[in-house]
């Protein structure tokens, strides 16, 4: 593993786990990786953007007031932006995420303890420029964008909507005397709320809104707004625009409020790809289906799935090396306290963290590829592929980011007190992490939508009509007789199917028994959606499982012995986790026993053992540099407690030996006087 100082000197017990390893690290960091040449670019691209210490900051930002953690973020944005115009541009011709490579993306982290005000221009500003355009519209925007001349936001959600789309209230109204739109928001609710960057950062964002042409409303659609001057940065007249307030993360994102009075813009900055309103004013429908102007929050949904796996990957970075030198309690008297790392229930924290972080990196590369199918099939006019993709998309996103929020915070209690302090670097992972669980489509609303999908191949299935591939396992689910229980890999990822199938087929039932009871079906539905949640739930683990398994069968069919040996106890400790967290659904769904549950309890406690010596150096393979993680706890020095005196000295607390608050308030109360 190379490191930026190779002379340094590393805490004894990391040099002895890093010792004790029994796998070829670099073949791990490869396979997280996708590959070898994956594995050289990044590392070129991490050696120009982070060796010159242009990401490092002379005071902490955790120091910094809320404007100077703004500008500061403002000033390392734009040096990031110039690399990726010279520097990075050359290397990064990666396996892209379509904008810019996902190592990009990850690399700019060591820049940013919490986020860019440029995340939204690149994250869904030019995807959406990319996505929705017409290509004359394209040949005039990308460039622009692209090169950062103009800067931009995506802003859909509003003070009163977010999840439902077709509910949000600013108006784009077409007046064919001047070919304009006239944007409004009509009511404080229709205000536009929370779009990252633009509180201060941006002059041009894409703004959704009901969209009106001869008297008539044709719902949401996408228009390219300028909203501040391109020279001095004013807000333009007719705009309302600020910076919505300190959040418990994203506080460099400037996410920001907008409202319209009675704006005007070209007809031509409607986004025209999927629908278009003609001079006259006439509405022509081009698309061949309703939500490809959500095209956008597909594409975030498939690339949050691997920035949270990338996350989870540094928050079980630092808790696992920090176990390995923390020595904690004296279990047997005449021996040395233990590392904490030779805890089980500790071992049970961490390891599914780093087996879930593999997992999510794996089905996010899955997922990308279905994704890329699915738009190279729509590029011929195809979209028969959508409803699966957008099913699953949905769920992979839901869990994924709950599952990495979750574990995150597992880890900073695996950190004790000092997983506390923000230098620890967990904190603003779980601040950050935890609000992926929320944008881009809510948790239990996006899981809602994978069960209308489960709820419809369900009845396909009943009616014996083909099922797409990522639901063909409810083909078995009338066979009447539950799942055999089998204790190997593929065996568990049967039963885990069988409780998606199971769990669908009792919401099936209870609606049909509502129904015909006298519910409607949308409150037959409502009254179900705590099972359909849970029935999305099952499903997308049996996702995860299958592809997680056959993913790391085909990637280490050429690896080092005890690199598939290590791999294979990762999946398999993942579905063990999965399978003894869900063991009231294995009982009611397999034909799994109390004596099958009792052993596998075992064997997973035997897993934890083996997979113990090589814990350390499983994270080392994640090969997440120490300016990517932020931590004191988590360096790969391991020189834990002279960081978290280092950090402590900096703070601006320790300036005066005393502080002014002591004669202003602590003295005269002291003293009777104040
Ligand atoms: C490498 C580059 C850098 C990368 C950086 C990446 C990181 C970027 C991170 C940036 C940080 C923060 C940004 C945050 C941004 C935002 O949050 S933007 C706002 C996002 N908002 C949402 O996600 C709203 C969620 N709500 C919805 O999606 C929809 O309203 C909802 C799906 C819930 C319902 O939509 P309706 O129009 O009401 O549809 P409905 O009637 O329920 O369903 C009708 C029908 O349509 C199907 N459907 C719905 N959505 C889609 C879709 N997207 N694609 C295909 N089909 C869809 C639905 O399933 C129904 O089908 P059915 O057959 O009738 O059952
Ligand atoms: C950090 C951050 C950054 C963001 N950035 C952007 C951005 O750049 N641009 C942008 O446009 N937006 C952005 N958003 C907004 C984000 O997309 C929305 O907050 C998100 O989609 C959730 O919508 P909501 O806030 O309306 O929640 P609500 O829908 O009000 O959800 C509240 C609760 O109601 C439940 N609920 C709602 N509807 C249903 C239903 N039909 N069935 C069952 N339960 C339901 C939800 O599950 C949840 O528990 C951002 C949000 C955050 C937190």
């Amino acid at each position: 593993m190379t490191q930026t100082n190779n002379n340094m000197t590393v805490n004894p017990d990391l040099a002895m786990e890093r010792a004790k390893c029994n796998f070829n690290v670099l073949e791990v960091t490869h396979i997280f990786d996708g590959g070898e040449r994956n594995t050289l670019q990044r590392k070129k691209i991490e050696d120009v953007a982070l060796n010159s210490g242009a990401s490092k900051d002379a005071l902490g930002e955790e120091h910094m007031s809320p404007k100077e953690k703004y500008e500061n973020a403002v000033r390392k944005s734009c040096i990031y932006a110039t690399m990726m115009k010279n520097e990075l541009a050359e290397l990064s011709g990666l396996e892209s995420f379509g904008v810019s490579s996902p190592v990009i993306r990850r690399t700019a982290d060591a820049f940013f303890k919490e986020v860019s005000p440029f995340l939204l221009h690149l994250g869904m500003f030019v995807p959406t420029i990319m996505g929705q355009c017409t290509p004359e519209q394209q040949s005039y925007w990308l460039p622009r964008a692209l090169d950062m001349q103009i800067i931009g936001t995506y802003a859909q959600t509003e003070l009163g909507h977010g999840t439902f789309i077709r509910g949000l209230e600013t108006t784009a109204t077409y007046d064919p005397e001047t070919e304009e739109f006239v944007l409004h928001s009509p009511t404080l609710s229709s205000y536009k709320w929370w779009a990252g960057g633009l509180g201060k950062t941006v002059n041009y964002c894409i703004v959704v809104a009901q969209l009106y042409t001869k008297g008539e409303c044709h719902g949401t659609h996408p228009f390219i707004v300028q909203i501040r001057d391109e020279d001095t940065h004013v807000p333009l007249p007719g705009i309302k625009v600020g910076e919505i307030g300190p959040k418990m993360g994203f506080n460099t994102a400037d996410n920001g409020f907008l409202g319209f009075d009675h704006y005007r813009i070209p007809r031509e900055h409607m986004l025209m790809k999927n629908a278009q309103v003609l001079k006259d004013g006439t509405y022509v429908k081009v698309a061949r289906h309703g939500k490809l102007t959500y095209g956008t929050m597909v594409f975030v949904r498939v690339v949050l799935v691997n920035e949270v796996a990338f996350n989870l990957a540094k928050a079980s970075t630092i808790a696992v090396r920090y176990s390995a030198i923390r020595r904690q309690s004296k279990p047997k008297p005449d021996e040395v306290e233990p590392q904490i790392l030779d805890y089980v229930t500790q071992q049970h924290k961490l390891f599914i963290a780093i087996a879930t972080a593999h997992a999510l990196q794996l089905c996010s590369t899955w997922l990308w590829e279905s994704f890329s199918a699915v738009l190279a099939q729509m590029k011929g006019g195809n979209t028969d592929t959508l409803p699966e993709f957008h099913a699953l998309s949905s769920c992979l996103k839901a869990i994924s980011t709950s599952d990495s929020a979750h574990l995150i915070e597992q880890c900073r209690h695996a950190c004790g007190g000092h997983g506390y302090m923000i230098s620890s670097g967990i904190p603003n992972l779980y601040n950050f992490v935890s609000a992926t669980r929320t944008y881009e489509g809510d948790y239990t609303v996006l899981l809602l939508q994978t069960a209308r999908f489960l709820v419809k191949a369900y009845e396909q299935a009943e009616a014996k009509k083909p099922l797409t591939p990522t639901v063909s396992y409810l083909a078995h689910a009338f066979s009447g007789s539950r799942a055999t229980w089998d204790n190997s890999p593929d065996g568990i990822i049967r039963s885990f199917q069988a409780l998606a199938a199971g769990k669908t087929a009792v919401c099936v039932t209870n609606m049909r028994k509502r129904m015909r009871a006298g519910l409607s079906q949308v409150d037959a539905w409502e009254m179900s959606t705590i099972q359909l949640v849970a029935a999305a739930e099952a499903h997308c683990r049996a996702v995860i499982a299958d592809t997680y398994r056959k993913e790391i069968v085909r990637l280490t069919a050429n690896s080092s012995p005890n690199v598939k040996v290590v791999m294979d106890q990762l999946t398999t400790l993942y579905l063990y986790y999965w399978a003894l967290e869900r063991t009231g659904d294995l009982l009611m769904f397999t034909s799994v026993s109390q004596k099958d549950l009792v052993d596998l309890q075992i064997a997973y406690e035997e897993l934890l053992l083996k997979i113990r010596p090589n814990a350390v150096g499983l994270v080392d393979a994640f090969d997440l540099r120490d300016e990517l993680l932020h931590s004191t706890l988590g360096s790969y020095d391991g020189r834990v407690y002279e960081r978290l005196m280092e950090e402590a000295l900096k703070s601006p607390m320790n300036k005066e030996p005393v502080s002014d608050a002591y004669s202003k308030y602590l003295r005269p109360m002291m003293k009777g006087k104040l």
